[in-house]
């Protein structure tokens, strides 16, 4: 059957779910070997051309509303890349993302956030950009200060915080969004353990209340807590995805410790 045809057919994906298919991004490995004129006109092609290498290759995948979803693999294997994809902060060469619903990401250390605005400013922005109503930040703005634990530093610019105040700052500000998915790449292990603590418990909140999770971890107890699906990634591939458990034993099994 022809692709379009089966495009065609596939069910609509439900708030709070997404489908991949046949995903491919291609990076450069030295921002020194710029594009030439030709390859301007070249289109969409699925040579790696010179230089350039596949971090994600044909990945497909569907994640149903409420999954809660651990993504595994060594360093540098396209899990923070996936997930910028999800987040759709970064778009495909190859294959299509649909994702249906906002998705609130907690992905790399300054979380979206402006360096030169202070904390208050970007909790405004941030929290504006993702439709919150202003009335509706002005009535939380305390809750989220008190959850980050950083009164001390609302006029302060974002850029002179502290890694770990970063990080609370901006989960406590991407956790109160309304949006059905939530991303969270490793920025969490940052965090000490009390504030780690209560992250989880957030997490465990906005799973119980039916919100889809992204979780990359390294961490085997962090991934069995929250996840009960895995994707594991190697070389940009998508070598497994399968219940959790046996997502974490494949991985053992192929990367002894
Ligand atoms: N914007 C970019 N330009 C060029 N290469 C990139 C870019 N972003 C990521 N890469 C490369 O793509 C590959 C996958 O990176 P990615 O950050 O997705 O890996 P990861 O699995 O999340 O790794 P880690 O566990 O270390 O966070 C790496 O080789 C990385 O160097």
């Amino acid at each position: 059957m022809a692709h379009d045809q089966l495009e065609q057919r596939a069910a609509p994906v439900a708030v709070g779910g997404m489908r991949v298919q046949d995903v491919g991004i291609r990076f450069k490995r030295n921002r020194q070997s710029r594009r030439n004129f030709k390859d301007l006109f070249a289109g969409k092609d699925r040579r790696a051309r010179p230089g350039e290498f596949w971090a994600l290759h044909d990945v497909s995948f569907e994640v149903k509303p409420g999954e809660s979803i651990g993504v595994v693999g060594r360093n540098g294997q396209g899990k923070s890349t996936l997930l910028k994809l999800v987040a759709q902060v970064m778009f495909p060469d190859t294959g299509r993302v649909e994702v249906n619903g906002g998705v609130a990401p907690l992905i790399e250390i300054t979380g979206g956030f402006v360096n030169d605005l202070t904390v208050r400013d970007n909790v405004y922005l941030t929290a504006g950009l993702h439709g919150m109503p202003r009335r509706e930040i002005d009535e939380t703005f305390d809750e989220i200060i008190e959850f980050a634990g950083i009164g001390d530093f609302i006029d302060t610019p974002y850029k002179h915080l502290s890694s770990g105040m970063k990080v609370r700052i901006a989960f406590a500000v991407i956790s109160r969004l309304e949006e059905p998915i939530l991303l969270v790449d490793e920025v969490l292990a940052v965090g000490d353990k009390a504030f780690r603590e209560k992250c989880f418990t957030r997490i465990d909140e906005l799973l119980a209340g039916g919100r889809t999770l992204f979780l990359v971890s390294h961490s085997e107890r962090d991934l069995l807590r929250f996840c009960t699906r895995g994707l594991y990634l190697d070389k940009g591939a998508l070598v497994l995805d399968a219940p959790i458990q046996d997502v974490i034993d494949r991985y053992n099994a192929d990367y002894p410790s």
